[in-house]
């Protein structure tokens, strides 16, 4: 089945690398893409050279990639339109898109946190901003390191949205023979496994800089999974989520993989650097673990819902707790049954 409803013409909004990446995927699946990026530089590296320099060095970028710095120009005509700008800066962007988006086209939602302040997922964000119907937003989330998935490297990722059919068009738009998608209908629980693991990547990369073992991994990604599990399922998703591509699969390949900017950060907290000097070593791109601790730790906090690894990253990022105490913080708890 190839549904007649498929997009031809996308626009990628966002040219870091996973925006890049994504229109890579997207043109490679057969679709015209326009990259809008914020930066001549940006633009003009790929127009020039079919190279995203900055965000996505030694990657060849296809013919059917365009890039302009322009977003009227980029969303003319675009019959679906991917975000791809980082979580807390999606309020102010869609503020400026919102006018000049196609009416009724799928929204991609490729941003992977929930708003400080607001507690907003980011699919809410859209929605409210955007004055839309959230069926209209279709969340990628899966185990999607941009590096592996440029280089041609096989993986497979969910395509949360309430509308099965738009999850459907989007899966046949972006689907190549390195990029399978996935449908699913709760996009609570996509979006808060996508979250919810950049946090526990982090505990994982301070694990891994101090030197500690396997075991002392698989236990914070298997007790990381169950805490996300359960303020997901606070918050109304559905558990299997958690099992699936955007919860475990992801869960898996951030906390396991040198590639993942917040596993890196996290080892760079425990070999002494402290959050500015380990942001700043990441070169500028964003590591969401960073604000998604305390946006996570709020909601958890509002739903009454004990997340201690997420505790415990909070109180490494903001509160100056050693790296070292914060096994012990969450080797302490009270003991409880799994
Ligand atoms: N890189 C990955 O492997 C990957 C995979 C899946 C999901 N994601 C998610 O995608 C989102 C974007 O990540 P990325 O990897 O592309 O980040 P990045 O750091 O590589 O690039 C960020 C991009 O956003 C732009 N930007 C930064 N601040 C902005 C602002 N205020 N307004 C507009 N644009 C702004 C930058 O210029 C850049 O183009 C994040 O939420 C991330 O978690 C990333
Ligand atoms: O490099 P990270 O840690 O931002 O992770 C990237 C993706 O979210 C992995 O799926």
């Amino acid at each position: 089945m190839f549904p007649d409803s498929v997009p031809q013409r996308i626009a990628v909004l966002g040219a870091g690398s996973w925006g890049t990446t994504f229109a890579k995927v997207l043109a490679d699946a057969g679709r015209d893409v326009v990259l809008w990026a914020r930066r001549e530089s940006v633009a003009e590296s790929i127009r020039d050279r079919r190279e995203n320099e900055q965000y996505l060095p030694g990657v060849l970028l296809p013919a059917g990639v365009e890039a302009d710095t322009d977003f009227d120009r980029a969303l003319d005509g675009a019959d679906a339109v991917a975000l791809a700008v980082p979580s807390q800066s999606l309020r102010e962007n869609m503020g400026v898109f919102r006018d000049s988006l196609p009416p009724d086209v799928p929204l991609i939602s490729l941003a992977k946190g929930v708003e400080i302040g607001t507690g907003l997922r980011m699919s809410e964000v859209i929605a409210r901003v955007g004055h839309l119907d959230p069926a209209r937003i279709v969340v990628l989330s899966g185990p999607n390191l941009a590096v592996e998935i440029a280089a041609g490297r096989p993986t497979a990722t969910a395509l949360a949205c309430t509308d099965h059919d738009r999850a459907v068009a989007v899966q046949h738009a972006c689907a190549t023979p390195y990029f399978r998608p996935f449908t699913i209908t709760d996009v609570v629980g996509a979006e808060i496994a996508g979250t919810g693991k950049n946090v526990i990547a982090l505990a994982c990369g301070i694990s891994d800089g101090l030197g500690l073992g396997l075991n002392t991994t698989a236990s914070l990604i298997t007790r990381g999974l169950h805490e996300v599990t359960r303020l997901g399922e606070a918050l109304g998703a559905v558990p299997a989520t958690f099992a699936g591509l955007s919860g475990l699969g992801d869960l898996v390949a951030t906390c396991s993989s040198p590639l993942s900017r917040n596993r890196t950060l996290g080892r760079r907290l425990a070999e002494g650097l402290g959050l500015d000097a380990a942001l700043a070593a990441g070169g500028g791109q964003v590591a969401e673990g960073v604000v998604s601790c305390r946006s996570v730790r709020d909601l958890a906090h509002r739903h009454r819902v004990d997340m201690p690894i997420t505790e415990a990253v909070y109180r490494v990022c903001y509160q100056h707790l050693p790296p070292t105490a914060m096994i012990d913080f969450m080797m302490d708890q009270p003991h409880s049954p799994e």
